[in-house]
């Protein structure tokens, strides 16, 4: 998409999901940051021989809010993001499934450009130095859990994928997949009905932070 349609197809409160913070604005697609440089948006969205393998999806087929998962508040004091939320399943998802795509605001890596206590960023391309950052508007996505202190494994992982918005119109986002069996098998059950949905910030994400533990802060009361 680009900078001027970002004017979003406004979604009314009965289309929300539920559990959706009302200071959240609730995205179908990624919104673009006016700091992001034309030419970087155009080699994003065009496939190269390293990206055309991504699995494709059309915007048509994705769904806003999506039935297949739902927000969790988290009232469990073992739980290590008790008194936030977290994703969950609303049904079997198998190995290697698409669940959702991630989607929030396409940002440069500048130091104007970006939220520097954003827990939400996630890398979109290093060359590029495009990130996308769900702190402020998003989609369910944004409440997936990393899995450490939860499960022993992540069940799911973010993974590149080409969403077709127009006729001949492609645009790069990242999805998030049922991660696929390992040697052991040990993932082969995929993600059962109201299992919540965790995937790997990666360490560099926690670097710093598990060194003096303090309670994550409370999202909903
Ligand atoms: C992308 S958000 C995930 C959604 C968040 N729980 C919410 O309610 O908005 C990332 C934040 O969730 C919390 N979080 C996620 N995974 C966690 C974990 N395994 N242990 C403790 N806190 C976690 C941390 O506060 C982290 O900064």
């Amino acid at each position: 998409m680009s900078q001027e349609e970002n004017a979003q197809d406004a979604v009314s409160q009965e289309e929300l999901p539920v559990d959706w913070p009302e200071d959240i604005e609730y995205l179908r697609r990624p919104k673009i940051s006016p700091a992001v440089p034309a030419v970087a948006l155009k080699l994003l969205n065009t496939p190269t021989a390293a990206t055309a393998s991504f699995t494709r999806f059309s915007a048509d087929a994705l769904r806003f809010p999506n039935p297949d998962v739902r927000i969790v508040p988290l009232n469990d004091p073992q739980h290590p993001a008790n008194g936030q939320f977290g994703l969950a399943a609303n049904k079997h998802f198998y190995p290697g499934n698409f669940i959702l795509p991630y989607i929030g605001v396409l940002h440069t890596n500048n130091a104007k450009d970006t939220d520097p206590d954003s827990e939400y960023d996630i890398s979109v391309d290093r060359d590029l130095d495009l990130a996308q950052d769900a702190a402020k508007s998003g989609n369910e996505a944004r409440f997936i859990n990393d899995y450490r202190g939860i499960a022993d494994r992540p069940n799911a992982e973010f993974r590149d994928i080409w969403v077709q918005t127009g006729e001949r119109k492609w645009e790069r986002w990242i999805g998030i997949f049922v991660v696929t069996p390992g040697k052991s098998a040990m993932r082969k059950n995929g993600i059962t009905p109201g299992e919540e949905i965790l995937v790997s910030y990666g360490k560099g994400f926690w670097k710093g932070k598990k060194e003096e533990w303090v309670p994550p802060p409370k999202k909903y009361t």
